[in-house]
């Protein structure tokens, strides 16, 4: 694999970036597609795997860089996997609080025994935009959805996910600490490994 210093990184969420900027430290710098178009690409795909493929070469082929990108959602097991790849726009586009509305009323009086979940996160990285071998790599983190939200910190849907390591909700964990457990953490530990980045 090449040396690579400079990645753009194919989102549109703030809160990704700063998480995955923070996880691989000065080595490599991330610059958002924000810098460069504005236009989100149609997420067509039926998997993580096929949309992160699908935003990171639009990203390269956008910038000219080469481009990483990050697809993402919640897996809830009483849902039978819901919202799933669909977690951004379960809310038909209505937001991160409208997404968590929807999700504590599709579990309402639904018992902690059947509140499983998981977050999952695949990352890919592509060289350019017709790279015939992206890498991949995923990651999960179990956790159980709270009935109320709880916690300021971090994004999406982390304040209704119960982290059962910790004993708190993925939006009271500190930043450094999601960043040391999450899903977003595990694909990025083997992203690293495949870039021999440290
Ligand atoms: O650590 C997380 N903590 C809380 N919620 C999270 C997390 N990770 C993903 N999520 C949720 C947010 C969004 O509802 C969906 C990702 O959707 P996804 O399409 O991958 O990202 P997005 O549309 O926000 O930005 P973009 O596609 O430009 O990267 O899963
Ligand atoms: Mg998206």
């Amino acid at each position: 694999m090449m040396k690579l210093t400079q990645l753009v990184l194919a989102s549109h969420n703030a809160g990704k970036l700063k998480e995955l900027q923070a996880m691989l430290g000065d080595s490599v710098q991330l610059r958002s597609i924000g810098e460069f178009s504005q236009v989100e690409p149609e997420e067509t795909g039926l998997s993580f795997v096929e949309n992160a493929i699908l935003k990171a070469r639009n990203a390269a082929r956008i910038s000219g860089l080469p481009a990483l990108a990050d697809d993402s959602g919640l897996a809830v097991d009483f849902l039978g996997g819901a919202p799933g790849i669909y977690s951004a726009r379960y809310a038909d586009g209505k937001g991160d609080a409208a997404n968590n509305a929807k999700l504590l009323d599709a579990l309402k009086d639904v018992p902690d025994a059947e509140r499983g979940a998981q977050f999952v996160c695949v990352l890919a990285l592509v060289r350019h935009a017709d790279d015939p071998l992206p890498i991949l790599c995923e990651g999960l983190w179990h956790g159980r959805i709270l009935h109320a939200a709880s916690g300021e910190h971090g994004f999406g849907y982390d304040p209704l996910f119960w982290v059962p390591e910790r004993n708190v909700s993925s939006a009271e964990l500190s930043p450094a600490d999601k960043n040391q457990i999450s899903h977003r953490a595990r694909a990025m530990d083997l992203l690293r490994q495949r870039l021999s980045l440290k």
